[in-house]
């Protein structure tokens, strides 16, 4: 199955390359490195969190963003200022509170967001929805005034709600891009790279595997049987599946109420946002599974590999060629996709 959405999105005109940042000199943001003009900007929504920090520091390490803005509504001040001195190319401004969460995001390309709390043992992704889904809503509506063309990467959990209601708020603001709303499941690819390769004594940096459906438990699904070169035992399928659908929980247990997955997120967010930005950079060939909204099954929004372009997403290649285990765990699956999604949208419907 395959579904361009590039006729949904050329009408979307990326924006002029944005002007020199205006955060110099303004009292209430801080500037930590000054640079020249700015050709990219990508906010960090959430950047004083487990996730923020490390992220924050992997993206200043990259050397890809000309302006890191950084915004959490506690201690952004102390972070921007530390990963300002890394003497690593582009500058970092901090931004703390509602009243500077404009400034923060103004003309940015990307903004990613891993604002919200984290899962503590015993909780499910959906027991986070009571918390972050407003989190998550306010988010939405800044996006919307503040930088209606950005690509917004949702980190924050549960993804497969959180995204739908960021979608929904930027529909109703009549500034939703398809291309450019985009749910990070990158951690479940990396893990499925680590766990295959380890199993299959293959080297890491090869592996190949595409996992698609969402990010929740079952909803979270390998595709082991295209993994070239690698063979596998149906109880390693099995127990591989099942290790790599639930090593989000394998981390809160491990942290024992000290948080989820921060360190990996760290690596796979600011991973997947690079790539994002080498796509809109012109790059070819850009090709990551990410969760969008899409038509391949019944559920709205779907993960599976997609082509990043210079508009966010231009191509939704779906899946084809499933085992008969991986059509089955599609077909389980759909239903509470679906749910979790209209879940998001209701939550969006009724608090207008
Ligand atoms: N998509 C994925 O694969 C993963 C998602 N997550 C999710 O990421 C989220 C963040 O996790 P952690 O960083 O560990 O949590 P954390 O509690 O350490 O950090 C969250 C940060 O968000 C900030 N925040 C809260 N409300 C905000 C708002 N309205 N605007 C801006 N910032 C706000 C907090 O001040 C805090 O600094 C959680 O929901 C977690 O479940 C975690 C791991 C993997
Ligand atoms: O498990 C959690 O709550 C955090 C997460 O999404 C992950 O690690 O995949």
């Amino acid at each position: 199955m395959s579904s361009s959405i590039a006729s949904r999105v050329s009408s979307i005109t990326r924006m002029a390359a944005p002007t020199a940042s205006k955060a110099v000199g303004i009292s209430a943001s801080r500037t930590f490195t000054s640079s020249t003009t700015a050709q990219n900007k990508v906010a960090v929504v959430g950047a004083a969190g487990g996730i923020g920090q490390p992220m924050s520091l992997l993206l200043k390490l990259s050397g890809k963003i000309e302006h890191l803005s950084l915004f959490d509504i506690v201690n952004t001040p102390g972070v921007a200022a530390d990963i300002g001195h890394c003497n690593t190319h582009g500058k970092v401004t901090s931004h703390t509170g509602p009243e500077e969460m404009s400034t923060a995001l103004d003309g940015c390309d990307i903004v990613v967001i891993p604002a919200g709390v984290p899962r503590k043992p015993g909780m499910s992704r959906d027991d986070l929805f009571n918390t972050n889904a407003s989190i998550v809503k306010g988010i939405a509506e800044q996006c919307a005034k503040s930088c209606p063309k950005a690509c917004f990467l949702i980190i924050s959990n549960p993804v497969n709600s959180t995204v739908p209601i960021f979608a929904d708020v930027l529909k109703s603001a009549g500034v939703f891009h398809p291309g450019k709303l985009m749910g990070v499941t990158t951690l479940d690819v990396c893990r499925a790279k680590t766990f295959v390769a380890e199993n299959q004594g293959m080297d890491v940096d090869k592996v190949e595997v595409d996992v698609i459906g969402g990010h929740a438990g079952t909803t979270i699904m390998p595709l082991l049987s295209q993994i070239p070169g690698a063979k596998f035992s149906d109880e390693d399928i099995k127990a591989l599946t099942h290790r790599i659908q639930f090593g989000g929980d394998e981390v809160v247990k491990a942290k024992d109420g000290a948080g989820s997955a921060t360190l990996s997120m760290a690596h796979a967010g600011a991973y997947f946002a690079g790539r994002v930005l080498d796509g809109l950079d012109g790059q070819a060939d850009i090709k990551e599974c990410t969760f969008v909204e899409c038509d391949i099954t019944d559920a709205p929004f779907f993960a599976s590999p997609c082509t990043l372009g210079k508009e966010g997403v231009s191509e939704i290649h779906g899946f084809k060629n499933l085992s008969s285990f991986e059509q089955a765990l599609v077909d389980d699956n759909v239903d509470s996709l679906k749910k979790m999604a209209k879940k998001g949208s209701d939550f969006v419907k009724n608090s207008q």
